[in-house]
């Protein structure tokens, strides 16, 4: 037995949810360009759930029950206004809320798959309201109801800054949770799954993914990419601190991805809605150090950018806090851990590989005297 570092190349598991072949992405067979072109996000989350697109009753029922299940319980609210809002990072504060829901889901422990189900959508709907309460109650400002006539991007950047979005604003955002909804066995997802696989219940798989999501070399990217922009702050000041980060052979966030060798096929989007936003906003600067950083990695390192490097410069010029944006992620993602988590139930087997071991062997037991 030898072991792979990372689990590189190693397939897991079956999945119908989405492939990556040849740098393509795929949702049920739908290539994301098409669907980034053209679908709503609760199109997706409906595709994610049911491997078919939904028509136009299905679509409407799934919306309204999003839409009617954002609201949180109080609890929730009160604990997470009983944090140190002014260091508690909102990754930290959403694992932990969403942990605390399934203390209120009196399904929570039903292993039934309708009931399942619908635990779904539940957190597919407190997840952004967990995340928009968080943002305002550490601003001093109470959390907001959803609106029920409103889309989901609409309602999370309502429910965000209390004040109806621009329409630019809900394309590029809903574009955005499009974009972030599944990755095939991504390390979160992959989480998620090993956890139900014990047959342990959907509050926990969900929790486990946030976990791991947070991590730098994961979703927690997005947010050191907008730390790296500003840092760098002028667009002559970039390939001087890309070099210097390379000789101390620091990683580059939002560059190199596992699976995508020539290219992630989301990163094109998000680059052009940079580019637009960037412009409306005043922040083009980014968008240009964006362009010159991901042109140098590319010539020095062969990498490509991944979906966190221009997703950064987008959610900066729709004016989210900078620590919201891997949180935004989570309020996408777990679209796709909860799909993978019922197609996990829907088939289970216990997820325990092997370790291969390189320890010391044949150790006497010395008495701890004479050690
Ligand atoms: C949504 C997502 O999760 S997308 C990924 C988000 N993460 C990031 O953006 C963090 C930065 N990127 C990385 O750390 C990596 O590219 C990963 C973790 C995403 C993928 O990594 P892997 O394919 O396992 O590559 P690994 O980390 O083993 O690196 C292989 C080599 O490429 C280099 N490399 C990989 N990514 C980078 C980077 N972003 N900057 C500089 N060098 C890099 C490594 O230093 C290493 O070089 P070496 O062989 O000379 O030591
Ligand atoms: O697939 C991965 O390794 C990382 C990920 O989640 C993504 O790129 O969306």
């Amino acid at each position: 037995m030898t072991a792979t570092k990372g689990l590189e190349g190693i397939i897991a598991t079956q999945s119908s949810i989405s492939s990556i072949i040849d740098d393509q992405l795929t949702y049920v067979g739908y290539d994301i360009d098409d669907l980034a072109e053209n679908s709503s996000f609760e199109e997706v989350i409906y595709l994610l759930w049911n491997q078919k697109l939904p028509n136009e009753q299905e679509l409407k029922s799934l919306k309204e029950d999003l839409a009617s299940n954002m609201e949180l319980p109080q609890e929730v609210i009160d604990h997470l206004k009983s944090y140190d809002l002014s260091t508690v990072h909102p990754m930290a504060a959403l694992r932990t809320a969403v942990s605390m829901l399934g203390l209120y889901d009196s399904e929570a422990d039903v292993m039934e798959e309708e009931a399942n189900k619908r635990k779904a959508v539940r957190l597919q709907a407190k997840i952004p309201a967990i995340v928009t309460a968080f943002a305002r109650l550490r601003k001093g400002q109470e959390p907001i109801s959803p609106k029920k006539e409103f889309s989901f991007a609409t309602n999370f950047l309502y429910m965000l800054n209390g004040k109806e979005p621009e329409d630019i604003e809900v394309e590029a955002f809903n574009k955005a949770l499009v974009l972030h909804a599944d990755h095939e066995l991504n390390a979160s997802t992959f989480t998620a799954r090993v956890c139900v696989a014990t047959l342990s219940d959907v509050y926990s798989g969900v929790t486990a993914a946030i976990g791991a999501l947070k991590g730098p070399l994961h979703g927690g990217a997005n947010e050191r990419v907008m730390k790296m922009l500003t840092e760098i702050g002028e667009i002559d000041n970039a390939i001087p601190y890309i070099k210097e980060k390379l000789e101390n052979k620091e990683k580059i966030m939002g560059m190199g991805h596992r699976v995508y060798r020539k290219g992630d096929p989301r990163a094109k989007f998000l680059k052009e809605m940079s580019k637009e936003l960037t412009k409306l906003t005043g922040h083009s600067k980014y968008y240009e150090m964006s362009i010159k950083i991901e042109d140098f990695i590319k010539e020095e390192k062969g990498l490509p950018a991944n979906v966190d490097f221009y997703s950064a410069s987008v959610y900066h010029s729709l004016g989210v806090d900078h620590d919201l944006f891997t949180p935004i992620f989570a309020v996408s993602r777990v679209s796709g851990w909860l799909a993978h988590i019922l197609e996990q139930y829907d088939n289970n087997r216990l997820i325990r590989p092997r370790a291969e071991y390189v320890g010391p062997k044949g150790q006497a037991y010395k008495a701890i005297e004479q050690r």
